[in-house]
């Protein structure tokens, strides 16, 4: 397994809602030009449910399913990246989607079950480009996207982490955490305990990748 250098963090892209929609129409306009028909959508959980919803509307494709992954920290500060829900076909004629291809890691692993499909991401940045079919816009590396349907409705663009965790808590109950990297990680662990981890119940996890990466040195900059 590689090991990825740390980006510093330089810079944030606080994406709205209409430069996602418009970024990703812009790559349902490059696949039509391809001339290349679907016959369904793959869309990766969580990032990719949203370009996928838009593909689907865009390229008329109602056949959408979606395989599910998660990342999560182990004891020995390693990142795994776990498939929670596959698929189970080689991806002929299936286009999958999803947000961004940061490191590569997720798509990498998903050419694995999917070697005949197609694959595309809204953003990608250097290390993710070299995974992805096509992609509409690039970024730094150390870029840290900000989605709009990761921050709660009525906050700013630029609304931080914890901005959106206040919002989602309410007032009074405090501030959950001050360190966004161990928000996100929290959530990951948690994870890895839930019930998610349960399916598929008669089969084995498709995909565990270890993942070299520390974590503050991971995708988007968190
Ligand atoms: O190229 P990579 O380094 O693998 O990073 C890309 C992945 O990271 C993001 O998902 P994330 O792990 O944040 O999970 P989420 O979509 O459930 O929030 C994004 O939606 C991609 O799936």
């Amino acid at each position: 397994m590689s090991i990825f250098q740390a980006p510093a963090i330089s810079r944030d892209l606080p994406l709205t809602w209409d430069l996602f929609h418009r970024d990703t129409v812009s790559l349902a306009r490059r696949l039509k030009d391809t001339g290349k028909r679907f016959r369904g959508i793959v869309a990766v959980s969580r990032g990719g449910l949203l370009p996928a919803g838009v593909l689907s509307q865009q390229l008329d494709v109602k056949l959408v399913d979606t395989v599910c992954m998660s990342s999560y920290s182990t004891d020995k500060k390693q990142h795994r990246l776990r498939c929670l829900k596959g698929v189970f076909h080689d991806g002929l004629g299936w286009l999958v989607v999803d947000d961004l291809a940061d490191t590569g890691e997720t798509i990498r692993a998903l050419r694995k079950m999917l070697p005949k499909a197609t694959f595309v991401t809204v953003y990608a940045k250097p290390l993710g480009k070299p995974w992805v079919d096509m992609y509409v816009k690039s970024l730094e590396q150390s870029m840290w996207v900000s989605f709009p349907w990761e921050r709660e409705p009525g906050l700013p663009a630029e609304a931080t982490e914890q901005e959106t965790d206040r919002a989602r808590e309410g007032e009074g109950q405090g501030q959950r955490n001050s360190n966004s990297n161990n928000n996100k990680k929290d959530s990951r662990e948690s994870d890895k305990a839930g019930s998610a981890m349960e399916w598929p119940m008669r089969r084995p996890v498709l995909h565990q990748i270890a993942r070299r990466v520390p974590w503050q040195q991971r995708k988007r900059g968190r």
